[in-house]
């Protein structure tokens, strides 16, 4: 069985290191940058020094890596459903394996909505793994989740290794949401840092922010026990934690009113923005994603932002 990784971000690099051993070919859009990394064995715009085992081939003939058997998407979200609508000729039918993390501002679907329009059970790989780690071989879990039982068992053989462990799930809508509604509040737990809040207000932020990612999963029809395993609870924990971090780097440099490159991938941004227009047709309380969206959409600054979750009326947990 082959392996494509669509997407030679820093991610979809990792992912083609890590599975090399069984040969994967690993597919980027831009035919310079494909040669350049061709020429050095390595990624070194996204992934650098970490050099490209044998067993990995870089290729920008989408054609060729959409031969393979099991395709892993790892384009970033907000450009996954044009990707996807542009290349559905080359994807239709495939085994498709969504490894991003977001809910696209458009559409407000997630990975698996947006992979339904070309295939009948796509497969979502997701949970606390940042690519330098799995790049470098360290042991991580993640989560594969699959409505089709033994779709995902055959994923779950083919993509785990001995230093990478797949835990199976049947529901791959609360896997993907788990992933990406962390980094909205990954965001929020960098700016309580950078703004100096401390570690309370961080804990406190992780707290509710857990729960109202379980109250919009559920909403949407997610099992709550999904949230509660590696994909929700497991990921919200590596990246409110840990400066290695996009979305808490991001948030960080709101809190502390510094620059950020907005070339960097920052997924809780847009699904920040995509999030609350959700919860609010839904009519669903998620006050800490209001008020990153407003952050990112420069409405509110840190401290404006913590004096309306401050101030809210005081209630029973729940
Ligand atoms: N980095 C990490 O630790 C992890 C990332 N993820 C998820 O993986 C996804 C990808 O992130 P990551 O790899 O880090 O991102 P990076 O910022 O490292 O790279 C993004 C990649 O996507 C490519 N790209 C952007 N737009 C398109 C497009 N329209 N068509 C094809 N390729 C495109 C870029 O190509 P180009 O260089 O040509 O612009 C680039 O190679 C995100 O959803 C992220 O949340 C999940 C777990 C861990
Ligand atoms: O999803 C990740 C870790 O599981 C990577 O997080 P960042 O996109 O914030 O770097």
């Amino acid at each position: 069985m082959t392996i494509a990784v669509l997407g030679a971000g820093a991610f979809g690099t990792a992912l083609a290191i890590a599975l090399s051993d069984q040969g994967v070919t690993l597919w980027a859009r831009d035919a310079a940058a494909v040669q350049a990394m061709q020429d050095a064995r390595e990624n070194a715009a996204r992934l650098p020094k970490i050099p490209f085992p044998d067993g990995l081939t870089i290729t920008a003939d989408l054609g060729q890596a959409c031969a393979a058997d099991t395709i892993l998407m790892a384009v970033p979200m907000q450009a996954t459903a044009k990707f996807a609508e542009m290349n559905a000729a080359l994807l239709r039918d495939k085994v498709i394996v969504g490894c991003s993390k977001g809910i696209d501002m458009d559409s407000l679907r997630g990975s698996t909505a947006i992979l339904s329009d070309l295939t009948a059970s796509p497969a979502v790989l997701t949970g606390p793994s940042f690519a330098i780690d799995i790049a470098r071989g360290l042991p991580t879990a993640l989560t594969l989740a699959c409505a089709d039982k033994s779709l995902g068992e055959r994923l779950q053989q083919q993509l785990s290794t001995p230093v990478l462990r797949l835990y199976r799930s049947g529901d791959p809508q609360g896997a993907e949401l788990g992933g990406a509604l962390k980094n909205v509040i990954a965001i929020a737990s960098g700016a309580v840092i950078g703004a100096g809040l401390g570690d309370s207000a961080r804990a406190a932020l992780m707290t509710r922010g857990f729960t109202e990612m379980q109250r919009l999963a559920q909403a949407l029809g997610a099992r709550p026990e999904t949230l509660l395993g590696l994909s929700g609870f497991g990921d919200l924990t590596l990246t409110c934690t840990s400066p290695t971090s996009r979305n808490y780097a991001y948030g960080f440099a709101l809190g502390k009113g510094a620059e950020w490159d907005a070339k960097i991938t920052v997924e809780g941004a847009a699904t920040a923005r995509a999030v609350a227009r959700l919860a609010q047709a839904r009519q669903i309380d998620m006050p800490i994603t209001q008020v990153v969206a407003a952050l990112v959409e420069g409405r509110l600054d840190v401290a404006q932002g913590m004096q309306m979750l401050l101030s809210r009326p005081l209630k029973e947990e729940s």
